[in-house]
This record gives C-alpha cells, sequence and structure tokens, in this order.
C-alpha cells in the first residue's frame, strides 16, 4: 500500500479547437500535465465559432462560440478538460462545469502588424486598419481621432490568426491590431512592429491568460491542475471578467478591462477599464480603481466597483432582452 501523497497519474482527453493557436495551446498544458506523469492525448473539434466566417461575430452573438461544442464533449465524456483562452470564455460556465485552472499569463498587450508601417502615426492617407474586435475598434478610432486621421478607415478582420496574417499580406489592409500573446505563441513575434500599452489599446479581459475548464463532479481533475495554476494571474483575470459580467458584456459591447498588480507582492491591484458605446455616438468613458486583492472575493469586489464607476461615468449596460 502506498502511503505517498503524490497524486495518481492519470489519463487525460483534452479537447480542443483545431486552429493552429488552439492546438498550440493544449499541446502546451499537455506537455505540462505530462511532466507531472499522466498520459494525455487531445481530440481535435471545430466550433461554431470557427465555421462563422462570413460575418462578424459581434453579430452572431455571444461569447462562447467557441466553447459550447467543448463543453458537449466535457458531458458526454469523449474528453475530461477543455483549455481555453480566457478571453472567450464567459465568465457564468453553465452547471456542472467549473474552471479548474487559470495558467500564468502570457503577454496581454495589444500589437500592430504591418510591412507599411511601423505605428498610427506612420499610415499613409486613407489608409485602412484591420481590427475583429469593436473593443479595438473603439480605441483606434479615438487614438486615429487625436491625431486628426479621419482619413483612416478601420475595417472588420476575421478569420484565424494565420488567415488575418494572410489578409494583411494580400495587401486587404495597412495594418492589423492582433493580440501578441497569439502571435508569441506561435513563434510570430517578428511580425509585430509595435506593441500598444495598456493606456494606449486597454487590453480585453482575460487577454493572454489561459483557462482550463472540467466538470465539476471531476476533483480527480482538479487536483491534477493544481500544480498549473497561477493565482496572481487567477485574481487579476478574475477581477477583468466580473466588470465584463456586471457590464453584461459580449463582443458586441467595446469593453476593455485590465488588471495589473501595482509592485510585486504588495498585494494591492489596480484595474482599469474603458467602455465604448456601440454607436460610436459617445467617447469612451474610462475609470481606474485599485484595492488590496488576496483572494478571488476581493477581485470580484473589485471588478463590481469598476462596474459601477464605469455606469456612473455614463456608461449603460445593454437592456434586459436586447
Ligand atoms: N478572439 C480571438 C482570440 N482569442 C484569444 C486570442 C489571442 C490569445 C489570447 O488572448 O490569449 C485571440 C486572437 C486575437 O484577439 O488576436
Amino acid at each position: 500500500m502506498s502511503i505517498s501523497n503524490t497524486p495518481p497519474a492519470l489519463s487525460i482527453t483534452i479537447a480542443t479547437r483545431e486552429s493552429r493557436l488552439a492546438l498550440w495551446q493544449a499541446e502546451h498544458v499537455k506537455a505540462l500535465l505530462e511532466q507531472k506523469g499522466h498520459r494525455v492525448n487531445l481530440l481535435g473539434m471545430t466550433t461554431k465559432g470557427d465555421q462563422i466566417l462570413d460575418r462578424s461575430l459581434s453579430k452572431v452573438g455571444g461569447k462562447g462560440l467557441f466553447v459550447k461544442e467543448l463543453e458537449v464533449a466535457l458531458e458526454e465524456g469523449r474528453a475530461d478538460m477543455a483549455v481555453h483562452s480566457l478571453k472567450d470564455v464567459p465568465m457564468d460556465l453553465p452547471d456542472g462545469f467549473v474552471l479548474a485552472c487559470v495558467m500564468e499569463r502570457e503577454d496581454p498587450r495589444d500589437a500592430w502588424v504591418s510591412s507599411v508601417c511601423a505605428s498610427l502615426s506612420e499610415l499613409p492617407q486613407g489608409a485602412v486598419v484591420g481590427t475583429s474586435s469593436l473593443r479595438r475598434l473603439v480605441l483606434l478610432r479615438e487614438a486615429l481621432d487625436a491625431l486628426g486621421r479621419a482619413d483612416v478607415r478601420i475595417e472588420p478582420l476575421r478569420g484565424n490568426l494565420d488567415t488575418r496574417l494572410r489578409k494583411l499580406d494580400e495587401g486587404q489592409y495597412h495594418a492589423i491590431v492582433l493580440a501578441a500573446a497569439g502571435l508569441k505563441r506561435l513563434g510570430l513575434s517578428g511580425r509585430i512592429r509595435h506593441v500598444f500599452e495598456p493606456a494606449d489599446s486597454l487590453p480585453a479581459a482575460g487577454q493572454g491568460a489561459l483557462g482550463i475548464e472540467v466538470r465539476a463532479d471531476r476533483p480527480d481533475l482538479i487536483q491534477a491542475l493544481a500544480p498549473l495554476v497561477h493565482l496572481p494571474t487567477w485574481h487579476r483575470v478574475a477581477a477583468e471578467r466580473t466588470v465584463s459580467r456586471a457590464m453584461g458584456g459580449s463582443c458586441s459591447m467595446p469593453l476593455a478591462a485590465y488588471a495589473q498588480w501595482e509592485a510585486a507582492e504588495s498585494g494591492q491591484l489596480r484595474l482599469d477599464a474603458a467602455w465604448g458605446d456601440p454607436e460610436g455616438l459617445q467617447g469612451v468613458v474610462r475609470v481606474s480603481e485599485q484595492a488590496p486583492v488576496h483572494d478571488l472575493a476581493q477581485a470580484e469586489a473589485l471588478g463590481q466597483r469598476v462596474a459601477e464607476a464605469l455606469r456612473a461615468a455614463g456608461a449603460q449596460p445593454p437592456a434586459v432582452g436586447d
């Protein structure tokens, strides 16, 4: 009989989307779990979010487009866990599912990719910039307006990372804006001309962080994932994701929320948020608050305060039923 405290080695199947980025992320988790002695294989799947390439995601609606099919696989026992970009995961998971792990964050910032110009200010007259998110669109528009660049157009850009880069290379855009994290994971950091500081393009809630979802009735998996958890990241993204939930955030709402530790080990979390109205009639609303955070409840309380501050400053969550 063994009296060791080492958790038992498990045989684990990870459900994953089949984009290059999703596969990289699943392989990354696989390698880490294998280092802990588990046996891991991948189950590749295509989700609704991957299939809809002709319409803007903000129109077809809702968070969770990339998540649902993976949850069905967990539900049916075809897979044990799903690795997600947290940015794409709704704050409230369906009943019976939990977020078992948040891993250390990759670069959360937005990146400027272009072969013709190194930054916004160098864009030629009448240039076209591509981006897929309303958040980036609203923040870019604000920055361009500040430069007096009404001539620059911002156009939608869809598809996985490779598709977006191809559209740029074909000349459909002068520049595009993407998450730095995805480019770095795929070894494409060489394509980044400029990373936006959070003050200039405030990141989306959860950007750059990976989360692992399991069924709530699998304590064995939750235990196996414990060594992969990075609590400082978890507290940051919990604060950010609370803002998104409290604002009724979906990809049809331009909303940014970004938390950072004021100083290493200070326990002081600063949370910045920005909201733009989807019609673009109102200016961007920005707020910032900070608080000591030592657990998830405190992180969520900070997120709640920031959401209230956003509303007090004029941000309007969508009407119920919208
Ligand atoms: N919405 C798609 C998506 N989901 C996660 C990432 C990047 C990686 C990450 O944020 O962890 C991207 C691509 C992008 O926004 O450019």
